[in-house]
């Protein structure tokens, strides 16, 4: 196979370097202080916040260790995630997305207009959830998206299921020491997680003849609250690093998961923390897998500064905005190439 298809072709600026650059990379965070709760030991939680807070400042990426999720669990989710993409386009296609019910298998995902080399399979973590039927604000009916049942592997859908709630649980401890380095109380996000619109996602790159051109993903930002990723021993993910907004590579690290601040993170937090690029390469040999769990509130929320963290030298710097509105507008503009730029936060900044 030559060079790949146009559509898959980044401009020159957003081509990867492919080089193997040693640079510092994010931080790898210990959790085992939380799950102590026989010897609760404050100053090693304090410790811990404080990490989180850091990491958080500086990155909005970090790695996470001795999270409380089982590892074998983790194995056979991945297995089984191998075993489902294996199958043919034809098998596949009978779980696809379509325009109206986006969970699914697909593999024509755009990411700022350039095609993604890759495919996907995403699953919500309710079924139903419930979401706005369009983006329009002053439309209120909603719709009910359900999950697919791929036939392939057989327990495929209850690993996930069994995954799911592990993901979870790790979500609502991350995002209470998150709140806590903010200095709000450890509860303060939960109350907009009830009617979750949360997915999780299989990527499948394949190996690329053009590694240089296209992109396994192109640079974006998770638009949700928080994201949890799973990445296989291969390596991709490159993150944008703040300090001088060169491209590092996340090393894969054995059972650690990726955190990520989103874009909600970023509005909750009037800018303290900030929702960082990223993207994932590919290669000519080996084929990659990635698992995110994307950790988002009910449709209905409404984002904005918290407002503990408001006053006269911190004014707020966003308009608030309905989360339901904001998710369907980006899946819906994913699905196919647009004309015009998608929805971002910074359509929401105040002047
Ligand atoms: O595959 C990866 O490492 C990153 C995937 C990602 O950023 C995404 O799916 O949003
Ligand atoms: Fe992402």
């Amino acid at each position: 196979m030559g060079e790949v298809d146009p559509v898959f072709v980044q401009e020159q600026e957003h081509r990867p370097k492919l080089s193997i650059i040693e640079a510092k990379g994010i931080p790898e965070i210990d959790l085992s202080p939380i799950f102590h709760h026989d010897v609760p030991n404050p100053s090693a939680i304090d410790a811990l916040v404080k990490e989180i807070g850091t990491a958080c400042k500086e990155w909005g990426f970090f790695q996470v260790t001795n999270h409380g999720v089982p590892l074998s669990l983790r194995q056979r989710l991945e297995e089984a995630s191998r075993l489902f993409f294996a199958q043919s386009l034809e098998e596949k296609k009978k779980v696809a997305r379509d325009e109206i019910n986006p969970t699914g298998y697909y593999d024509t995902e755009h990411t700022k207009n350039v095609r993604d080399w890759k495919e996907v399979f995403d699953f919500l973590a309710k079924d139903p959830t419930l979401v706005p039927l369009n983006s329009d604000e002053h439309d209120d009916r909603v719709i009910q998206w359900c999950n697919p049942s791929p036939q392939y592997p057989s327990h495929f859908r209850a690993i996930i299921e069994e995954y799911i709630e592990e993901m979870e649980k790790l979500a609502f401890k991350l995002l209470e020491l998150i709140a806590l380095s903010l200095g709000v109380e450890a509860k303060r996000f939960e109350e907009f997680f009830k009617d979750q619109t949360s997915f999780i996602r299989f990527n499948h790159y394949p190996p690329c003849p053009s590694p240089h051109l296209a992109l396994g993903v192109g640079r974006h930002k998770d638009a949700g609250a928080l994201t949890i990723l799973a990445q296989d021993d291969v390596g991709g993910l490159e993150v944008k690093r703040k300090t001088d907004q060169e491209w590092v590579p996340v090393k894969p690290t054995r059972d650690a998961y990726i955190i990520n601040v989103c874009d909600i993170i970023q509005v909750w937090s009037n800018d303290a923390y900030e929702s960082v690029e990223h993207r994932a390469t590919v290669n000519t040999e080996k084929e990659r897998f990635s698992i995110p769990f994307f950790f988002n509130p009910g449709h209905d929320a409404e984002i904005k500064p918290l407002e503990e963290l408001i006053h006269k030298q911190n004014p707020s710097k966003y308009r608030p905005y309905k989360w339901g509105k904001f998710f369907v507008h980006r899946l819906h503009s994913n699905f196919k190439k647009q004309e015009a730029e998608n929805l971002q936060i910074y359509h929401y900044k105040l002047p």
